[in-house]
């Protein structure tokens, strides 16, 4: 492990008990911050409806952390958007937000679709096929933007059952995205959980970052924050423990090789979002810097645009 990991693991990894709800409700009041949590939802009726309920019962009717609860619904064929509704959530339904941009499948899309769809200052994410739910998962996740100025993202961590085998759950976090991170982005090793979906962040961090569509979302965003606000504005937060549906192998194997391929382009990218090239001009004054973007955009095949290919039919 590096020394800075070591260092960030004892100065930014706390437990959802180091910050009691009346303090995080006394900086929310002295702030004005406003606090939105989004879950995105893909045929989750069995689950949606108690963790909307129990947000709604702990964090906006006993006491007033969240300003917001929204439920994105990904184009459900179920009554997850009625169950949602019936539990106190605001539902979108992912199609009628931004609709000049068709949406495409995935969970990825939904949460950046998300933030249209919502206007507080820090967004919290839940996954909505959680089992037994704490609204733990919220406080502690939301606690540390409120509480910390110099915080921009926090993730949740929590002990991860497989059925009923202790400690065997994350299969693809443990598989595929710890050894990515750790051979190619050793400033993140210290993330218990870098793939779980539960995590906050501030609007003007999500906001600039880019958003892989599908379940290349989470790595995406750990990577991108490193290298957008450095790792001492990234935290994590013990909430406990997460049970929740699992996907079978193969459902796994595709959401390994989608998260692969989201290391890939950002191997192939570098650090920089949207690079950027300093160049010197002598002045007067010295050496001064003149920054120009890099270009990066790459036109499809010709043979992929329509127009092309109806010409060529004619
Ligand atoms: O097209 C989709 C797919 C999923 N979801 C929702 O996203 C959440 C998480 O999806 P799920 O299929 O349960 O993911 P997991 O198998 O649990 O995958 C884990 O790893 C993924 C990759 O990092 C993360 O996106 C997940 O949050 C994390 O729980 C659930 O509420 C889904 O309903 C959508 O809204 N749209
Ligand atoms: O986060 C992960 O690694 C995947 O969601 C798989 O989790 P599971 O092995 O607990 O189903």
């Amino acid at each position: 492990m590096l020394e800075e990991v070591e260092g960030w693991l004892g100065t930014r990894s706390w437990h959802v008990a180091d910050r009691p709800l009346h303090q995080i409700l006394a900086a929310k009041r002295q702030s004005g911050t406003k606090v939105s949590v989004v879950l995105p939802a893909l045929n989750e009726e069995a689950t949606v409806g108690d963790i909307v309920a129990t947000i709604r019962r702990d964090l906006v009717e006993q006491v007033p952390l969240v300003d917001e609860l929204v439920v994105v619904d990904s184009a459900s064929t179920d009554r997850t958007s009625e169950v949602a509704a019936a539990a106190g959530a605001k539902v979108v339904h992912r199609d009628h937000i931004l609709p000049r941009v068709p949406a495409v499948r995935g969970k990825g899309e939904v949460l950046w679709r998300s933030l249209l769809a919502t206007s507080g200052d820090i967004v919290c994410f839940i996954d909505a096929d959680l089992r037994d739910f704490s609204s733990d998962f919220v406080t502690g996740t939301v606690g540390p933007l409120l509480t910390d100025p110099g915080i921009s993202l926090v993730k949740a961590m929590y002990d991860r059952p497989l059925g009923t085998e202790a400690g065997q759950g994350g299969r693809v976090t443990e598989l595929m995205a710890r050894p990515l991170i750790n051979l190619h982005w050793p400033q993140l090793a210290g993330f218990v959980q870098p793939l779980g979906g539960e995590y906050a962040a501030r609007r003007s961090l999500l906001e600039r970052l880019p958003f892989p569509v599908g379940y290349g979302v989470e790595l995406a965003m750990l990577i991108d924050s490193l290298h957008t606000v450095g790792l001492d504005a990234l935290a994590q937060v013990d909430v406990g423990v997460r049970k929740h549906r699992n996907q079978d192998s193969q459902a796994l194997g595709r959401m390994a090789a989608t998260i692969y391929r989201t290391a890939q382009l950002r191997l192939a990218r570098g650090q920089m979002i949207r690079p950027l090239i300093t160049q010197f001009e002598r002045t007067e004054e010295g050496f001064a810097p003149r920054t120009h973007a890099v270009d990066t955009l790459e036109r499809p095949p010709m043979a992929e645009i329509l127009e092309y290919r109806s010409r060529e039919v004619a």
